[in-house]
Formats: structure tokens, C-alpha cells, sequence
């Protein structure tokens, strides 16, 4: 069965169909600590979760690791699972990613349901089969490709999202704006991120997501155009890598989405040098990023280690680092490759504007 991905009007009917749907002698659900106080309450008394046994992990991508699943498999464990649970994913990209991965590997594969509860995790990560855990300091290093059987995409829980987490999901959306149409993009960059208006934001998250679906749908294992969805992130996770490690006590890693913006802002600018793509188009999209996600502090010191995490890359081959860029908006190149000293170019610009 393909996973099917449901705009929700009525979360708890959605819900009990989806769990008719799947093997569900045993029902769990996973969230973090901070869905299991906002968003749980919102689902913990419908009928069709009587008796589900709820596991909770700690939240952001500090905790996207090998203990939070093994957390996760001694819930089911000790729950009782077998092959004919399911596991419902409550919560943003870290738990539907992580909590996928438990599921796909608990027995060999127990079904999963998401229900993202982020922006990020709405447009991006629930959709797709993407699941994974982050590995000796490097993103989603570990994981398979496995669809939850069903993502419940419901705009009520954006309204529980703090600024930071909304933005960060939004440059997601803005990537799939640059890699599908001008229209989707000009659109985004219209949008009020301090003032959002979530009307105008659950049609946009419609359209986003559509963008994913298609591309998802055409090259589910990313053999080769899903690398589209890509875009920002051979610099996104170095950046996402690098702040994981070297954050300073007491201050949080940057978010997902955030390394993914100013991974567009180099990709832009070799988009340009590279391939062609219209100068102006990205001097618009990099003000737009500046003025919504200000900047992250690194110096010409860092670019050898920014440099190495990107030799990480999964798009890589042959041990050549791989970048997907534009030539045009919606107009994707994949498999490009850049120079060290290309990069540093690219490094150079986003310090430097
Ligand atoms: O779904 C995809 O394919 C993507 O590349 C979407 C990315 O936005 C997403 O962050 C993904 O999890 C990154 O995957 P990775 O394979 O580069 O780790």
C-alpha cells in the first residue's frame, strides 16, 4: 500500500480509518517532551487511542540518536508489541524520523502512522519514507526508506509552534518553491513570517507539500531526481553538523530548517556561478533569508571542517561531493559537482554578502 497523505478535517475520524487500516493489535504512540505536552492533549482522549501506550523521547535533534531508539524499541518491548503493532508518530521531523526508523526495524517492520505536528515535518520529513537517526556527529546518517502507511496532516497544531520552529519549516517550503515553479516562489516570498496569517499559510502548506508528493511519487529511493528535494542541503547539513557539534553550552544547535536557508544561500550563488541561474532571482530569495533568519557565525577557519562534513554527503559518488542546482527556478540539475575552491566562494559569500 502506498502512503497516503490526508489534509485533515476531522483529525479523530481520520485517525480511527488510518488505524483500521493498519495491523494494530497494540497501539503506541510516540512523541518528544515538548508534543507530549502540547499536541498529546489535543489526541489523548479519542476513542481510537483507547489503551494506546504512549512512549516520550526528549525533543530536538540532540536526541535524534541511537538512544532515543533504543528508547523507543524497549517502549515496545515492554508494551507488548509484536509484528501487528502500530506505532503513531506524533510530533515533528525528529520524531516521525526517528520513530520510523523504530518502527521499520522493530521485527523486521511494525506499521506506522505520522501525524506531524511541525511545519517541517508537515511539508518535508513525514512525507516520503525518509526515517533515520543522526550518527557520529553526521545527519540522518543511519535510516531506511519506508513509508508510514498514512500522515495526517492537521494546520491546527502550527498554531502550538514557536516562531523559530514555524520559520525553520518554512524554509523547506521555500526550497520547494525554487525547485518547482515561479509562481510557488514569488507566492513565498510574500508571505509575513512575523505575522503569519494561517489561512493563507494552510494553503501554502497544501501546495508544499503537493511539490514533495509528486517528486517523492516519480523516485521514491532518490535513484536520481528526488535529489531535487535535496537543494540547500550538501551545505544545509554541514552547517546543521557543524552547529550540533559546536554550539556553546547552554545555547541550542541551529534548527533543521535554518541551516536549510542558509544552505540555499550557497547553493543560490553557485546556482549562479555554475549554471546560469538569474542573479536577481537570487539576490531576492538570499534577502528574503537574511531578513527571516539572520545569519550563523562561522569564519575562513571553518571551512575545512565544513568541507569534510560535506565529503558525508549521501548524494556523494565516488567520493566526489554532490550538489544539486539550478538553472533556472524550478529548473533542477542534479549530481553537480563544485571545486574546493568553488565552495570556499560560496562559504565566502554567505559570510560576506
Ligand atoms: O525527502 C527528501 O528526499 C529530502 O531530501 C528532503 C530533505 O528536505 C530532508 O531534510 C531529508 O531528510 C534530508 O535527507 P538526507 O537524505 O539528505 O539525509
Amino acid at each position: 500500500m502506498e502512503q497516503r497523505v490526508i489534509i485533515s478535517r476531522n483529525l479523530e475520524t481520520e485517525l480511527a480509518i488510518a488505524i483500521s487500516e493498519c495491523e494494530h493489535d497494540r497501539l503506541f504512540v510516540l512523541t518528544d517532551e515538548v508534543t507530549h505536552e502540547q499536541c498529546l492533549p489535543l489526541v489523548n482522549n479519542f476513542f481510537c487511542l483507547k489503551g494506546a501506550k504512549v512512549i516520550t523521547i526528549g525533543s530536538t535533534d540532540v536526541h535524534k540518536n541511537l538512544e532515543s531508539l533504543a528508547h523507543v524499541w524497549q517502549g515496545l518491548d515492554d508494551g507488548g508489541a509484536d509484528r501487528h503493532s502500530c506505532l503513531i508518530n506524533l510530533g515533528g521531523g525528529m520524531v516521525t524520523d526517528l520513530g520510523g526508523f523504530a518502527a521499520s526495524t522493530f521485527k523486521r517492520g511494525i506499521d506506522f502512522i505520522n501525524i506531524p505536528t511541525t511545519l517541517l515535518s508537515m511539508v518535508d520529513a513525514s512525507v516520503g519514507g525518509k526515517t533515520g537517526i543522526n550518527f557520529n556527529g553526521l545527519k540522518n546518517e543511519v535510516g531506511v526508506f519506508n513509508d508510514s502507511k498514512f500522515v495526517l496532516l492537521d494546520t491546527r497544531f502550527l498554531r502550538t509552534l514557536d516562531d523559530k520552529n514555524l520559520r525553520s519549516g518554512y524554509a523547506e517550503m521555500l526550497k520547494h518553491g525554487l525547485i518547482s515553479n515561479e509562481k510557488t516562489w514569488a507566492d513565498l516570498l510574500q508571505f509575513d513570517l512575523s505575522n503569519p496569517d494561517y489561512d493563507q499559510l494552510q494553503a501554502l502548506v497544501a501546495a508544499s507539500v503537493k511539490v514533495k508528493e509528486k517528486v517523492v511519487s516519480r523516485d521514491p529511493n532518490e535513484k536520481g531526481l528526488r535529489k531535487a528535494l535535496n537543494y540547500g542541503h550538501t551545505f544545509g547539513h554541514a552547517f546543521e553538523s557543524f552547529s550540533l557539534k559546536h554550539h556553546a553550552e547552554g545555547e541550542a544547535p541551529i534548527l533543521h530548517g535554518y541551516a536549510v536557508a542558509y544552505g540555499l544561500i550557497c547553493e543560490l550563488f553557485l546556482s549562479v556561478v555554475k549554471t546560469g541561474f538569474p542573479s536577481e532571482q537570487m539576490r531576492q530569495t538570499v534577502r528574503f533569508i537574511r531578513d527571516n533568519y539572520g545569519s550563523f557565525n562561522i569564519s575562513c577557519d571553518d571551512y575545512d571542517e565544513l568541507i569534510a562534513l560535506m565529503r558525508h554527503d549521501k548524494k556523494n559518488m565516488s567520493g566526489v561531493i554532490n550538489f544539486t542546482l539550478l538553472d533556472a527556478i524550478g529548473d533542477v540539475l542534479i549530481n553537480q559537482t563544485a571545486t574546493d575552491e568553488e565552495i570556499r566562494e560560496a562559504l565566502d559569500f554567505f559570510r560576506e554578502g
